[in-house]
């Protein structure tokens, strides 16, 4: 029977207004009620005595209406007796029902039990003994299984009916919990229970198992609905807990709120975070609020400043929400409502006008347009660290902290940021204490065959990784060529084509990045570039810049123009963002981080040679006169071995680069036009014609080839395309090479890469990697691997 007390205010309101319509909207709760009855009781004693006291019920009401439509005025008494009908209706109307189902069940008016007395025009404190007294009397006549109590009314030691005000019925379960000595009491509402924040603001809040009477109040406090701060007082005094269910969702097991401390880390999944994040319960904001800043030198050691401060503001008429005072003493600075300010501030400069003309007060300053954002729970009073948590939060999010509060019981962190940073700081905080530090926002450029082939890889392993390394990685763009998929949470890993397909947008990097950027409720960002295009490696710099980390098999910017490279280098070691290409050199194998690994602890690297082209490989591994060199390019290319340009393998230049770049790692000052590779690409076909008449024509060619090819054989030897770091002489090197067929180069089969490091370690045996150095699956686990890695370096467990 929802919102029957309001019609009831408003129909009151009409009759002292001489609106006689009232008349009808009393005909029409009348009727809704009699209704409810019929379809609740369908016929029998109990329909027939309930519409019996309706009726005269409202009776009653009509012939009370009409002398306030005459007198043109209720007392408030009589006001609280017409309101508090809904609450008698609803409540005998609910036994009656549940009678009817065969229960013991009597219906109690509150306003024969409960007594209060009134404090202040909007708030009445319950008088438990009047009213144990009372109860004990009722239940000796009324001894029952189930009592239906009405909420909301009560009635004052003189015996007049009135309401607890703004408190409603929340209240009277509280009360008649103390009153009983209830074991616990359970709130049935509309959502599941209490949210870590705001959930319209933050997504990814979550319902709290539990919280302690104080952390409730303090939420409620600072503008989350929980309870009104009162619900918890009756309750609290004997320690019974209220829990917050959801009536429509029963399965929900709500929110306990009792004296019992816990902490959030009991309920999520991030044990390795630091001691700090764990008892952070929820945030809470109030927007709109100004800060009033009273400074001066003759304020320090003059007792009772702060007493005439907050008598002005007392006499402005305004409500102090916090309140900060630097111990130098010379500013006192507190946040009262923003439509309060100018009154206060005016109060202020009269009454401390002759302090302000003789400087012993510099000024009275309003800083408007502030938001209060409250970080609650009980057990910050004994954690170390709960600041810096939360403080470091906000300055990742480049959020400025405008003033702070911590009271001596340490329940809440209060902190002023600007009104417009309102929500991302609630994200930034929030994020930081629920989610893991390893959770990362991942952007995929190009969704090729390779970046097709890393998101498949993580649709099948995301489970894992969060439930075991509690690696939460999250898709939130998707960038091609043409067009583009963003997301605000995640994008669905099994359905990606056909969202990107369906619900794609025009290609826009910049938006992306700043789509990126802005998820500002996930700690790490990373853009992986699945691209073969020096255009997207020239954004490297601006997303580390940003703070975005970035992994790549793209070899573009490492065996780019030098001063670029280096730039980039520098850049990144300067920052705390990473930048990781392992797919750049023999796809999945290991062969960046061996050389890292050799560099790091002070090997010296005097040579670096091998095949380091899965394709080439391929071609070469097969090439033994059976099938023509065309027919064998088209089996590489078709099993994802060559580049999207075939010719960039044929040429040379893709085993250039992986040269360029191994040699630059090595600390070689190398440009790639250094390196000038033996290129398979008949002439007339390197340029002014597409993949496809690439390939068309190539088999034209194959003659010249074979015949090399053939002479070698003649030779009992196999050609082989190598590449050559000669660190020793400052050289890189990149050839077509013929090799007896027992050395370990003429060995190889498939995609295989061989490389092998001759170092000052490694010197009269050198150290090998060899394995597959092409193909999706391998280069897409090698990409795959970059991201673990990033995971550990931002903390991600071992
Ligand atoms: N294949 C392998 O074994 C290995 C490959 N690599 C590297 O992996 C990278 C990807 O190769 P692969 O997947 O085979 O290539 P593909 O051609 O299959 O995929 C490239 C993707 O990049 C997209 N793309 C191109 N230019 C842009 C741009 N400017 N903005 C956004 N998207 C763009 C393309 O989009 P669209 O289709 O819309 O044009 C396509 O989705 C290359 O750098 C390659 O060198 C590294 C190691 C091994
Ligand atoms: N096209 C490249 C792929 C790996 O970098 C190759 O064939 O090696
Ligand atoms: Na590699």
């Amino acid at each position: 029977m929802s919102k029957v007390t309001d019609q009831m205010y408003i129909l009151l309101k009409k009759a002292e207004n001489k609106d006689d319509s009232y008349e009808a909207d009393l005909a029409q709760i009348h009727k809704r009620h009699t209704e409810s009855a019929i379809a609740l009781l369908k016929e029998g004693t109990e329909l027939d005595r309930f519409l019996d006291t309706l009726k005269s019920d409202v009776q009653n009401l009509q012939a009370i209406l009409r002398a306030v439509y005459i007198a043109g005025h209720c007392t408030e008494s009589f006001s609280d007796f017409i309101v508090g009908h809904g609450e008698l209706w609803s409540a005998q109307l609910l036994a009656a029902t549940v009678r009817k189902r065969g229960l013991s069940c009597t219906w109690m008016n509150a306003w024969d039990i409960l007594v209060v007395d009134p404090t202040t025009p909007n708030q009445v404190d319950p008088d438990f003994e009047a009213s144990v007294k009372k109860m004990d009397a009722w239940y000796s006549k009324n001894a029952t299984d189930t009592i239906i109590v009405t909420g909301f009314i009560a009635s004052t030691s003189d015996n007049v009916r009135t309401t607890l005000k703004r408190d409603g019925s929340d209240f009277s379960a509280a009360i008649f919990a103390a009153l009983l000595k209830a074991k616990e009491v359970t709130i049935w509402t509309d959502v599941d229970g209490v949210y870590s924040a705001d959930p319209r603001k933050v997504s990814e809040a979550v319902i709290l198992d539990t919280l302690t009477y104080q952390e409730a109040w303090e939420l409620s406090y600072f503008g989350a609905y929980v309870l009104h701060p009162r619900t918890i007082m009756p309750v609290m005094r004997y320690d019974i807990p209220i829990t917050i269910r959801n009536v429509f969702n029963i399965s929900a097991q709500g929110t306990k709120i009792s004296s019992y401390v816990s902490s959030n880390a009991e309920t999520s999944l991030h044990e390795n975070e630091p001691e700090g994040c764990s008892s952070v319960k929820g945030f809470a904001t109030i927007d709109n609020v100004a800060l009033i800043n009273v400074e001066g030198t003759g304020m320090a050691g003059v007792p009772g400043t702060a007493s005439e401060i907050f008598g002005a503001v007392k006499d402005a008429g305004a409500n102090v929400i916090m309140i900060s005072q630097a111990s130098s003493e010379h500013s006192v600075c507190f946040a009262v409502p923003q439509r309060e300010a100018r009154a206060v501030a005016k109060a202020l400069e009269e009454k401390f006008h002759r302090a302000l003309a003789a400087r012993r007060l510099s000024r009275v300053d309003v800083i408007p347009n502030c938001c209060i954002l409250a970080a609650v729970g009980q057990r910050m009073a004994s954690t170390p660290g709960v600041s810096a948590t939360l403080f470091s939060a906000l300055a990742k999010a480049n959020i400025n902290v405008r003033a702070i509060a911590q009271g001596c019981s340490e329940y809440n962190v209060t902190i002023v940021v600007d009104q417009q940073d309102s929500v991302r700081a609630l994200k930034a905080v929030h994020s930081r204490v629920y989610l893991s530090k390893t959770t990362m926002s991942v952007g995929i450029v190009g969704p090729g065959l390779i970046g097709g082939t890393l998101l498949k890889q993580l649709n099948e392993q995301a489970a894992t990784l969060k439930e075991e390394f509690n690696i939460d990685l999250r898709v939130m763009g998707i960038l091609g060529s043409k067009s583009m998929l963003l997301d605000d949470r995640a994008i669905s890993l099994d359905s990606w084509k056909h969202l990107l397909k369906e619900n794609g947008e025009p290609a826009d990097i910049h938006r992306f990045t700043d789509h990126l950027r802005s998820s500002n409720s996930i700690p790490n960002k990373v853009i992986v570039d699945c691209t073969a295009s020096a255009d997207i490696a020239k954004y490297y710099y601006q997303w580390i810049k940003k703070g975005i980390h970035v992994i790549t098999p793209n070899k573009k910017a490492n065996s780019g123009p030098l001063d670029q490279y280096l730039r980039l280098r520098d850049l990144q070691r300067q920052s705390y963002t990473h930048y990781f290409y392992e797919a750049t050199v023999g796809a999945g194998l290991p062969i960046i981080s061996t050389l890292r690994g050799l560099l790091e602890t002070g090997d010296k690297i005097l040579r670096v040679e091998g095949i380091f082209s899965g394709t080439l490989s391929y071609i070469f591994n097969c090439f033994n006169g059976e099938k023509p060199f065309s027919q064998i390019v088209l089996e590489a290319k078709d099993s994802g071995y060559t580049e999207p340009d075939p010719r960039d393998d044929l040429s040379g230049m893709d085993v250039a680069r992986k040269v360029t770049i191994l040699a630059r790692e090595i600390g070689l000052k190398l440009e790639l036009e250094n390196v000038q590779p033996d290129s398979l690409v008949p002439e007339p076909l390197r340029e002014g014609c597409s993949i496809e008449e690439f390939l068309n024509k190539l088999p034209d060619y194959d003659e010249k080839i074979e015949e090399m090819r053939a002479e070698a054989e003649r030779c009992n030897e196999v050609l082989r395309y190598v590449g050559i770091v000669d660190v020793e002489n400052g050289k890189g090197s990149v050839r077509l090479e013929r090799y007896s067929r027992s050395h370990p180069f003429a060995q190889l089969s498939g995609s295989d890469n061989i490389i092998s490091f001759r170092t000052k370690r490694y010197n009269a045996q050198p150290l090998i990697v060899r394995g597959p150095g092409a193909g999706a699956e391998v280069t897409a686990g090698g990409v795959f691997c970059d991201i673990l890695r990033l995971a550990s370096y931002l903390g991600a467990p071992s």
